[in-house]
């Protein structure tokens, strides 16, 4: 397969046969979402899919975030968009990271730091999650206008870490640290931040070790039985939702009060 010599928004490493590392790669916007890295993700992800000798995905951030959510800085341009062109703008994104999720082979987050808002979903669209210490997670949405019901994290959170907690995450907007993290199943362990690949390399190999058919049909297993309703269902509902919300008073409230560095104002009108 040849691959594109560079990706603008991400890395692309092979460490050793059948692993794909992706490393989001925009460490000073703290690897924060812009269509550009959706359309390189969704890209990506269906090439590796079509890889017969692929058996698993690593999933990391470059610098001190997982991935900071959408970039905050390209959502002004977005707030002048109609409904049905913000619902076109969630699709894009809900693409990108459907075709993460549906890749047939285990996808492995290595949560390095915040996963923050789309990073958050992002963090969710992968199998495992594995943190080092300084992983933590925040479903910013609330905080800026938006609801958690954002590419598909009201999917997993209720059936990640049950209904209740999911809606105290989801409507506090609070972060959740690593030990919490992992105590709650967001996590599957915590490691050292400086043995973190290492551990995702370590556990790659446990499952290249195993026949990749019976792996890849357990994972389709796995995803049948979270199906309980569909999840193209949910990501249907949340987009309208969101497309909805950014027709509101506080999103732009949000926005001004994020780089004006103060505290928004919402009138929840
Ligand atoms: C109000 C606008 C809403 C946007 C509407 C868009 C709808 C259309 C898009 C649809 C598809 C995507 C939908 C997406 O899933 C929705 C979201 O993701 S909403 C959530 C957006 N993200 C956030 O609210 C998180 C904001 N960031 C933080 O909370 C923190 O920065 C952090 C990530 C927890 C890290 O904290 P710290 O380690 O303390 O680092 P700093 O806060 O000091 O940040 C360092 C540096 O990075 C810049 N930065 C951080 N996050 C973002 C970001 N998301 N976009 C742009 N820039 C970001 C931050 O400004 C600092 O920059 P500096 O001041 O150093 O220049």
């Amino acid at each position: 397969m040849t691959e594109p010599t560079t990706w603008e928004t991400f890395t692309l490493e092979r460490p050793e046969p059948g692993i794909a590392v992706v490393t989001l790669n925009r460490p000073e916007r703290m690897n924060s979402m812009t269509n550009t890295m959706f359309s390189e993700l969704e890209k990506v992800a269906l090439r590796l899919d079509r890889e017969d000798d692929l058996r698993v995905v690593i999933l990391t951030g470059a610098g001190k975030a997982f991935c900071g959510g959408f970039d905050l800085d390209d959502a002004e341009g977005l707030a002048s968009l109609t409904p049905m062109g913000m619902l076109d703008q969630q699709e894009l994104a809900a693409r990108a990271l459907s075709a993460i999720r549906s890749i047939r082979v285990p996808v492995i987050a290595a949560v390095n730091g915040a996963a923050a808002g789309g990073g958050l979903s992002l963090s969710l669209a992968a199998d495992i999650r594995i943190g080092s210490p300084t992983a933590r997670f925040n479903a910013a949405f609330v905080r800026i206008g938006l609801s958690a019901g954002d590419l598909g994290a009201s999917w997993h959170l209720t059936r990640l870490i049950g209904p209740a907690r999911a809606a105290e995450f989801a409507y506090t907007g609070r972060f959740i640290e690593a030990v919490e993290a992992e105590s709650l199943g967001l996590l599957n362990a915590v490691v050292p931040a400086e043995s973190l690949l290492a551990e995702a390399l370590a556990m790659a190999r446990l499952i290249c070790a195993n026949s990749p058919a019976g792996v890849q049909l357990s994972k389709r297993a796995l995803h049948a039985n979270m199906e309980v309703s569909s999840y193209a269902a949910a990501l249907e509902l949340e987009n309208r939702g969101q497309a909805l919300l950014t027709r509101g008073e506080d999103m732009p409230e949000a926005l001004a009060a994020f780089k004006d560095k103060r505290s928004p104002k919402f009138t929840g009108r």
